[in-house]
């Protein structure tokens, strides 16, 4: 991993409809997340908070079913260009969420440097709703589909080109809760996912080998977009679309450990961190324990 990583804070909550999760890069930097990588050696350039307007909520775009479509777009646009400059300088973006919605914005500046950019989608959910798929019209139900081109073109064209990723490129782990539009594009895309049942029956070990050799082979960087609904609500409870039956904690560690291990992740986010909805601030704990792992925390 480059020895040099960027944090941005993303108080994003306008993606969906419960608030909190604007606090999220608030909570996991209190959980230690700089001291936690500085004492791995890193050098950590905390960037700070990207800007977000504050509208009225709960308002969809005319003739759109896009919640807070203008403005979700426009702090994505904000993001991208930090995003850029950072892989610019040669450094690791570390986003910090806010909503999954996010991931259109780092997507849109990390992709743009690599022909190939391999994307490993931990969640519960695929994220590949659009306006006409998405049950609830909330933006952070659709950011996959929008980093592949597909959606509205005031998400899809942030960055100023698209798509950003190919399908072949995309791996999802965890995902127990898919929209019938998700899994028709899913099908057509020829997507590869390790739902809750391949990971039950393969083995979380196994199923990272699988995926390391899979986005080795033909990608030339690696996105890590880790929502934290991933987890089982039990390790991870302030999350805003909580699903029963995900990973464990351990499971999730061994992820980020084989990750570190193969030393292919090039920019990661860790999102949907939501401190009022969680307990004394255990989901933010566990994400930052998991960038440890993730950037080569060993035991002994
Ligand atoms: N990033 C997330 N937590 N996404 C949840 C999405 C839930 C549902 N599929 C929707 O589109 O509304
Ligand atoms: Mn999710
Ligand atoms: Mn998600």
């Amino acid at each position: 991993m480059k020895k040099d990583i960027s944090l941005i804070g993303v108080p994003m909550d306008l993606g969906q409809n419960r608030r909190g999760v604007d606090m999220g890069p608030s909570a996991m930097r209190y959980a230690g997340v700089v001291e936690r990588l500085e004492a791995l050696h890193y050098e950590l350039d905390d960037l700070g908070d990207i800007d977000i307007s504050r509208p009225d909520r709960y308002r969809k775009d005319d003739g759109t079913n896009l919640r807070n479509l203008l403005e979700v777009a426009e702090a994505n646009a904000k993001l991208a260009e930090v995003v850029d400059e950072v892989v610019r300088e040669d450094k690791f973006p570390l986003v910090l969420g806010g909503d999954h919605s996010i991931a259109i914005g780092t997507l849109a500046g990390v992709a743009k440097h690599y022909q190939n950019l391999g994307v490993i989608w931990y969640d519960a959910h695929a994220d590949l709703n659009t306006g006409e798929t998405s049950p609830s019209g909330n933006i952070h139900g659709m950011p996959l589909a929008v980093s592949l081109g597909i959606g509205h073109e005031k998400l899809t064209g942030i960055g100023g080109y698209e798509p950003k990723i190919r399908p072949e490129n995309i791996v999802i782990i965890g995902a127990r809760s898919l929209d019938e539009g998700e899994k028709k594009l899913i099908r057509e895309k020829g997507i590869k996912i390790y739902t809750m049942h391949e990971i039950d029956r393969l083995g979380m070990s196994t199923v990272m080998e699988e995926t390391i050799h899979y986005l080795q082979k033909q990608t030339d960087g690696v996105h890590l977009s880790l929502d934290l609904d991933g987890l089982d609500p039990h390790d991870a409870p302030g999350v805003g679309t909580p699903v029963i039956g995900g990973l464990s904690y351990r499971e999730s560690h061994l992820a980020m450990e084989m990750l570190a291990e193969a030393n292919i992740v090039t920019s990661a986010e860790f999102v949907e961190v939501n401190p009022i909805l969680d307990e004394k601030n255990k989901t933010a704990s566990i994400a930052v324990g998991l960038m440890g792992s993730l950037f080569g925390e060993k035991l002994l």
